[in-house]
């Protein structure tokens, strides 16, 4: 498996690209069972999830183009196998988002139980429920869910006894095709779900309350192709603004835009790291030192719990303390006995973690076993004096492109070794 070395110690300073959301890009091309037509998305990032994805659509029977050069993906054709195996689903859980199309447009699905990962035991009850509602017969079976509908989906009044973002998409997506209207309250109201329900809209689909807690969704008999662009990755654009504030560096974070930040942009500003959105981008820019703040992840607009790890490993530099509270994975400490491989101090009890910063971190072998703990590690990595290898970083690719390289272009010593 790949390895990431990193020499620290150089300030980052530049213009860094931030590529089409992952968290959007999933459940956008989940639509293209929506419908017979072709959905286009453009600004479509090149990861190993997105591969996946691919993957299992074309299983189910469309044709999907990927250009990775033109950044589009193009999805066409009708879907003629309803089955979501369990190698592709345990490979990426938001394979669980083809769910409620597959069962609002062919009345069946078949698709593997997603099961747990290392940051959580990740249940799938609300999506479920959810459905039932909806008038589907749900059946567990041999580690699937078997799900079908006689005729369409109905309307239904769905209240969300927690705030998930994946519920919220697939019932989104399953309430378009339903007959009559149906309700989603307590809804995510995460940037990524703003973007499904506009590109929905822009299949046919009548949605009301995007952007808020409440949507509500007549649905149609059917749906249209459409392009949609698809939004820039926040947790990226967050990832390098910790990167180049952790230097002491500037970088303008090209294609982002500063309100899809919510709340992490208080507490980045808080810390020391001055966000402004200009023309063509956010500029991120360290003002002097780095200070110790609290943050506690919730649903957004609250701070994100996929730049919980990033913050961390800015806190591990800060002066003073600052305790990090995660909210919403019971199991998102892993990257916390790596950095303090590398000489952080935290303290992590329950669902808490005081950070007491140092002046200086030190480079050492580490290892990561979730997506943004691998990249805290090359955060930290950017800071800490001589070498860091990151090692196992196959969950690196899920969700950051050519991160080394972006890097590397502005002024960071790092490289991946390939094995
Ligand atoms: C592909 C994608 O977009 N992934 C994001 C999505 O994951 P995902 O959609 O899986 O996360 P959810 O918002 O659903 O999960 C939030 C919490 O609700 C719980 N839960 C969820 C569904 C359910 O049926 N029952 C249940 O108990 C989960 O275990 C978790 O504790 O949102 C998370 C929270 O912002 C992010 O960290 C992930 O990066
Ligand atoms: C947890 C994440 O992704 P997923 O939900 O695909 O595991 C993430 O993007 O940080």
């Amino acid at each position: 498996m790949d390895r990431i070395r990193i020499r620290g110690g150089r300030r980052l300073e530049g213009r860094i690209a931030v590529g089409g959301a992952k968290n959007a890009a999933l459940p956008l091309m989940a639509t293209g069972l929506l419908t017979h037509e072709a959905v286009v998305l453009t600004n479509a990032p090149a990861l190993s999830d997105i591969a996946t994805m691919g993957g299992l659509l074309a299983q189910h029977g469309l044709r999907v183009e990927h250009d990775t050069a033109s950044r589009r993906i193009s999805l066409d054709g009708a879907a003629t196998d309803f089955e979501a195996p369990y190698d592709l689903v345990r490979k990426m859980r938001a394979s669980v988002l083809v769910l409620g199309p597959l069962l609002a447009r062919y009345g069946q699905a078949r698709v593997s139980l997603p099961g747990g990962c290392a940051i959580g035991t990740r249940p799938v009850d609300l999506h479920l429920k959810g459905l039932e509602q909806m008038g589907a017969v749900i059946e567990l079976e041999a580690g699937y869910i078997n799900a079908r509908v006689d005729g369409r989906l109905k309307g239904a009044r769905i209240l969300f006894t927690q705030v998930s973002v994946g519920a919220t998409e697939n019932l989104l997506m399953a309430a378009t095709l339903a007959e009559g209207t149906t309700e989603l309250i307590n809804a995510a109201r995460e940037p990524e779900i703003t973007d499904l329900a506009q590109c929905l809209v822009s299949m046919g689909a009548r949605i009301e309350g995007i952007g808020t807690d409440r949507l509500v969704v007549q649905g149609v008999d059917s749906l249209h192709g459409t392009t949609h662009p698809i939004l820039p990755d926040r947790i990226e654009a967050g990832t390098f603004a910790c990167a180049g504030a952790i230097t002491g560096g500037e970088l303008l974070l090209e294609g982002m835009r500063l309100d899809l930040f919510g709340a992490c942009t208080h507490s980045l500003r808080e810390a020391g790291v001055e966000l402004l959105q200009e023309a063509d981008g956010v500029r991120a820019r360290r003002l002097n030192g780095l200070h110790g703040v609290d943050v506690m992840t919730e649903p957004f607009p609250g701070f994100a719990t996929d730049m919980q790890a990033q913050f961390m490993a800015l806190m591990a530099v800060a002066e003073g303390a600052s305790m990090i509270t995660e909210t919403i994975f019971e199991n998102r400490f892993m990257h916390v006995p790596e950095l303090t491989r590398m000489g952080a101090r935290i303290n992590a009890h329950g669902s808490s973690a005081i950070v007491r910063g140092i002046g200086k971190l030190s480079g050492a072998p580490v290892m990561a076993t979730d997506l943004r703990a691998s990249v805290s590690l090359i955060i930290a990595g950017l800071a800490a004096e001589g070498e860091t290898v990151v090692n196992r970083v196959y969950h690196l690719d899920r969700g950051y492109e050519r991160v080394e390289r972006k890097l590397a272009a502005v002024g960071a010593e790092i490289d991946r070794i390939a094995g």
